[in-house]
């Protein structure tokens, strides 16, 4: 699904990515994690088109995308979510979950002044769309609450159907379970294990809760300080030598400074 390719990211004399390679298959929870400020949100953000990459190569199913902005890298089927929820407060759960659909197909705007047939019809289409995603997540009986007054766990499943309203083939999640208890973050995982299984879309997920990643990643890459110093199944990285002394603080080292 997706191949990392000597990446490197540099802000001024930072490298913040440094030669990164990554390889997400078809259907994965592929995990991605690291001590703080070792790269994970910065990789993303090239990954997704937020942020262009000094130097390598990123493939989507064999495309280049590295040079791509990200509404064309989501129009390709890549979705994201950031650390903090990001959702509309003050609407309903309904509301929010069509704003994905919204934000993706925009409307002509003529089209929508004179409430054409074609524009009522994608109108029709969204309502079900939103239904079937609020009901995949188990969030359609509070379709008209709001949003904001919903608890944590809730929200992000809100994100995760409004992000679904794109009908993504790739999903990429930036702590979701960060800030929740253990119900809501169970809650959280046995929701993307559906989604693999039931709409086969492939997850990255950065995340530090270490049973949230060991319990659902088949492989896991481990950066630190930039570089990506381990990459396999789940007891190769609990077993491997440096993500311990990485993860102890005992191997840590500085940014590589051009
Ligand atoms: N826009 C930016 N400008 C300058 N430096 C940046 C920028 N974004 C990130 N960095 C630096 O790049 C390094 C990697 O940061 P990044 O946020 O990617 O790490 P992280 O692994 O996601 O950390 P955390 O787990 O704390 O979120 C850090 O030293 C950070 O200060």
């Amino acid at each position: 699904m997706l191949e990392v390719k000597g990446l490197t990211k540099k802000f001024g004399g930072l490298t913040a990515l440094n030669d990164v390679n990554m390889s997400v298959a078809d259907g994965a929870i592929h995990g991605l994690i690291g001590p703080n400020g070792s790269g994970k949100t910065t990789l993303i953000n090239v990954i997704s088109g937020f942020c262009a990459p000094t130097s390598g190569s990123i493939t989507m199913a064999g495309r280049e995308i590295s040079s791509l902005t990200p509404y064309a890298i989501s129009r390709l089927g890549m979705v994201r979510t950031f650390q903090n929820i990001n959702i509309f407060p003050e609407m309903t759960v309904l509301q929010n979950s069509l704003m994905g659909n919204f934000m993706h197909e925009q409307p002509n705007l003529g089209s929508v002044i004179v409430g054409s047939k074609g524009y009522r019809a994608q109108v029709k289409r969204s309502m079900e769309l939103a239904e079937e995603m609020l009901n995949f997540v188990g969030l359609a009986e509070v379709r008209n609450k709001q949003a904001g007054t919903m608890p944590y766990g809730r929200q992000r499943k809100l994100e995760i159907a409004r992000a679904l309203m794109t009908r993504p083939k790739l999903l990429v999640l930036d702590e979701p379970v960060a800030g929740m208890n253990e119900q809501e973050s169970d809650a959280v995982a046995d929701l993307l294990l559906k989604l693999q299984a039931k709409r086969n879309i492939t997850i990255i997920l950065i995340e530090h809760d270490m049973r949230f990643v060991m319990k659902l990643c088949s492989l896991i890459t481990v950066l630190s300080a930039g570089k990506v110093i381990a990459a396999g199944i789940s007891t190769e990285i609990q077993n491997n030598a440096e993500v311990i002394s990485v993860y102890l603080g005992t191997g840590r080292k500085k940014h590589a400074r051009n």
